[in-house]
């Protein structure tokens, strides 16, 4: 096994036929403290100076004139929004958080999906609790078809039902106002539109059975709040004891003497047969992520895992774990080792745990994803009062801000983006709150000192983490302006995100759909790039690459690593 740990310093020159060419040589080989050698410098790739705006047309060649990379392996691909905002501002003022949309009937066309795509979403998300299969499938094919044509690199996640208790959908309603001292019917009947006044079916069977009189039935954890008050076979009557509106399948649970009732509950399937045919929609249809509601145990993932492995095309859809339970907190660890990544659902967390523990769950979630590497995103109601109002509350912006102190991975938008009236001021709302705490670490030097155990599970993933963790710390040390990562699978590159340095993380990845993935991820910017086991040649046809789009520029400062050739390198943009 190669494991040399090289560091290089490189130099550049210009010679008149040459539009760059770059010398790398190392400065120490493993063991560290070797003295720098003084191997003669070798000149290592020839740019040719033509259409330096089409990256396409150039020709990457060695000294002695054979092709290393074909015209269409020296394209460089990355985020439209990305490009523009590394050429206006420079890399170092890049955002760090990542930010995920759910898409409803406010941002389902095609102008306004391109709206979000410019304000910076890097997942949109679909909720397969709202909506028919095909205003899903006409979201996804104008997201791909955003991507394609436009050259954003937005990925999809499909959010599965579950099949935890709600209200049926209000007969195409947008609302319902349920006022103080009203009596309301919840019942099994699926009652055929208009819906009778005050009814509201419930989706499962066993509700009529299950509450009791004097029982107290909470819509969207208290958003509204019954008291059971008479049975009439499958009718369930409750006086309203807490005003408000009642939304489209809103989450119900019932309480008796203080405590959540959930025993029936608890044999609900995390995955129904309806979630199962939605995920193989979401196969079929190659989403990037599927976030699974109600998880209770990593059981539940694994199964769901081994599904996709057999089913899926190419292999990987990025399983997350919503923790939105009494359940998913108790096996937290489990769930989250056995994930890809989890998602604190506030919502519906917040209807199953007293509120005031809501903060402490969302810290310690947060917590434990960052040492099992795997990325997190704080959810649900960061911004509720814009489904509205054009300005958020000063607390909205309070709890946006603590999310991204807590280095979560992402930040999420659910009705404000899905159904509210000012979706794209909510994600400028998320995008400068981010950038604002980000830009504040940076000037106030505010490194991150979490301790990360160790996770790898061999001795060469030992080593990648090691790598990473060295890297990250260096970066920070030196000031350096980015990190490289050159990866096939993006493990690297999580590692290095994982440690959440100051310089914004590029990473590098020939294949699509791991490139999508890393969206998700704090830090990293994806790019697709062909590349070869050289890391020499790699690095200055990225550098070439970079330069001739205006992303990067001479003399900046990198530090590099590679999951092919296990080495940290630190140079000057030639
Ligand atoms: N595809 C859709 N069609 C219609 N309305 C939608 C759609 N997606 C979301 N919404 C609206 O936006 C609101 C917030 O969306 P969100 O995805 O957070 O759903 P939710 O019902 O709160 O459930 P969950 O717990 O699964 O997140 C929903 O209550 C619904 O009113
Ligand atoms: C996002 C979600 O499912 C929740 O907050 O409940
Ligand atoms: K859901
Ligand atoms: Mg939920």
């Amino acid at each position: 096994m190669a494991q040399s740990l090289n560091l290089f310093v490189s130099t550049s020159h210009t010679s008149p036929d040459l539009t760059h060419s770059s010398y790398s040589k190392p400065i120490f080989q493993t063991p560290f403290l070797a003295l720098p050698l003084t191997k003669p410098l070798k000149k290592s790739l020839l740019i040719a100076s033509s259409a330096p705006e089409n990256v396409a047309e150039y020709a990457i060649t060695t000294e002695n004139g054979r092709n290393i990379a074909s015209p269409a392996s020296s394209v460089i691909e990355v985020d439209a929004v990305t490009e523009a905002e590394l050429k206006e501002n420079g890399f170092r003022s890049t955002r760090r958080t990542k930010l995920v949309c759910t898409i409803g009937p406010a941002t389902c066309g095609f102008d306004e999906l391109e709206g979000l795509a410019v304000g910076g979403m890097n997942v949109a998300r679909i909720n397969m609790c709202h909506g028919t299969r095909e205003w899903h499938k006409s979201v996804i094919d104008k997201v791909r078809r955003l991507n394609e044509e436009k050259g954003y690199a937005v990925a999809i996640m499909m959010d599965t039902e579950g099949s935890e208790i709600h209200m049926g959908d209000l007969g195409g309603a947008s609302s319902a106002k349920a006022e103080d001292g009203e009596v309301w019917t919840f019942s099994v009947r699926a009652y055929d539109s208009p819906r009778p006044e005050r009814a509201i079916t419930v989706n499962y069977d066993g509700f009529a059975e299950d509450v009791k009189v004097g029982d107290e039935l909470l819509v969207d954890g208290g958003m509204v709040r019954f008291e059971v008050i008479e049975k009439i076979g499958p009718d369930v009557k409750c006086l309203c004891t807490d005003p408000g509106l009642l939304l489209p399948r809103a989450n119900l649970t019932f309480w008796r003497d203080g405590s959540l009732v959930r025993e029936r509950n608890a044999m609900l399937p995390t995955i129904s047969s309806k979630d199962w045919l939605d995920i193989d929609f979401g196969i079929a249809e190659g989403v990037d992520f599927i976030a699974v509601s109600f998880v209770k145990s990593a059981e539940v993932i694994n199964h769901l895992k081994s599904y996709i492995k057999a089913r899926s095309r190419d292999g990987d859809i990025a399983v997350v774990a919503k923790i939105e339970s009494i359940d998913s907190l108790k096996n937290l660890e489990e769930i989250i080792r056995a994930s890809d990544g989890a998602m604190v659902a506030r919502g519906d967390l917040g209807a199953q745990i007293p509120l005031e523990q809501v903060p402490l769950a969302q810290q310690r979630i947060v917590e434990v994803c960052r040492q099992l590497n795997k990325p997190v995103i704080v959810a649900s109601q960061l911004l509720e009062s814009m489904i509205e109002y054009p300005t958020p509350t000063r607390a909205e912006v309070a709890d946006v801000s603590e999310a991204v102190r807590q280095r979560a991975d992402a930040l999420m938008l659910s009705g404000e983006s899905a159904m509210g009236q000012f979706p794209d001021k909510a994600l400028t709302v998320l995008r400068s709150v981010s950038l604002r705490i980000e830009k504040w670490w940076r000037e106030e030097k505010q490194h991150e000192v979490m301790d990360l155990p160790d996770i790898a599970s061999s001795f060469s993933d030992s080593i990648s983490e090691e790598i990473c963790n060295s890297a990250a710390k260096m970066a920070n040390n030196l000031e350096v302006d980015a990190l490289f990562v050159y990866t096939k699978d993006g493990h690297m590159a999580s590692l290095l995100s994982r440690s959440r340095p100051d310089c914004p993380i590029f990473a590098f990845t020939a294949d699509t759909s791991v490139r999508r993935r890393l969206n998700l991820q704090w830090g990293l910017i994806p790019f697709r790039l062909g590349f070869s086991d050289d890391m020499e040649s790699n690095l200055n046809k990225t550098f070439a690459l970079l330069k001739a789009r205006g992303m990067i520029k001479s003399g900046d400062l990198v530090i590099a690593v590679s999951d092919m050739l296990q080495s940290i390198q630190v140079m000057n943009v030639p």
